[in-house]
C-alpha cells in the first residue's frame, strides 16, 4: 500500500461540520485505512475575498487503491456533500478533497497533478500537513516540507482546538 495525504476544505453550509463528516467517510473507504487527521484550520480564502473564511483539515491514508481510484471515491464523497461542480473556479464549496501526495508517484494527467501543484505555497495545506506529516519528509518533485513551510507566514491559518 501507499501512503495518500488527502486535503479537505469547505466554506459552506457549515463547513466545520462539513469536515468532520467527511473525516468520518475516509474511514469507510474501501482499500484503505485512515492513519491520521490534523487539527481543523480556519483560513483566509486565497483567490476571491469575497467568499467565507474557509474550514482547513489534511488527512493520511494507507491505501491500496491506484490513484485514480483514489479520487474516483473522493470525488463521490464531494458528490454526496452537494459538491456543485461547475460553479466559479475559485468560488466558494460545500466540500473539497484534493489528493495532495500520493506515496512518491508525480502524477501529470487531464484529471490528476499530483503532488498537488499549488500545495508548496498553500499555508492552509501546509500548516496542517505538517501535524501529521514528517517535517522533514520529502515531497516527489517539489522538496521538503520543512522548507517549504519556513517560506510560509501562519497568516490568515488558525488552528481550531
Ligand atoms: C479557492 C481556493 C483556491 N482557496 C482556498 N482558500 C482556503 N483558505 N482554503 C481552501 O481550501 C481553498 N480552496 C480553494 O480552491
Amino acid at each position: 500500500s501507499v501512503i495518500a495525504y488527502i486535503g479537505l476544505g469547505s466554506n459552506l453550509d457549515n463547513p466545520t461540520q462539513q469536515v468532520e463528516s467527511a473525516l468520518q467517510e475516509l474511514t469507510a473507504l474501501t482499500h484503505s485505512t485512515l492513519l491520521a487527521h490534523s487539527s481543523l484550520y480556519k483560513t483566509r480564502p486565497v483567490g476571491p475575498q469575497n467568499q467565507p473564511y474557509y474550514i482547513n483539515a489534511v488527512a493520511s491514508l494507507a491505501t491500496t487503491l491506484d490513484a485514480e481510484e483514489l479520487l474516483d471515491q473522493l470525488q463521490a464523497i464531494e458528490q454526496t456533500h452537494r459538491r456543485v461542480r461547475g460553479t466559479e473556479r475559485w468560488g466558494p464549496r460545500t466540500l473539497d478533497l484534493d489528493l495532495l501526495i500520493f506515496g512518491e508517484a508525480t502524477i501529470d494527467t487531464p484529471r490528476l497533478r499530483v503532488p498537488h501543484p499549488e500545495m508548496a505555497d498553500r499555508a492552509f495545506v501546509l500548516l496542517p500537513l505538517s501535524e501529521i506529516a514528517p517535517i522533514g519528509m520529502d515531497i516527489p518533485g517539489m522538496g521538503r516540507l520543512q522548507d517549504m513551510l519556513r517560506i510560509q507566514s501562519g497568516e490568515g491559518v488558525e488552528r481550531l482546538d
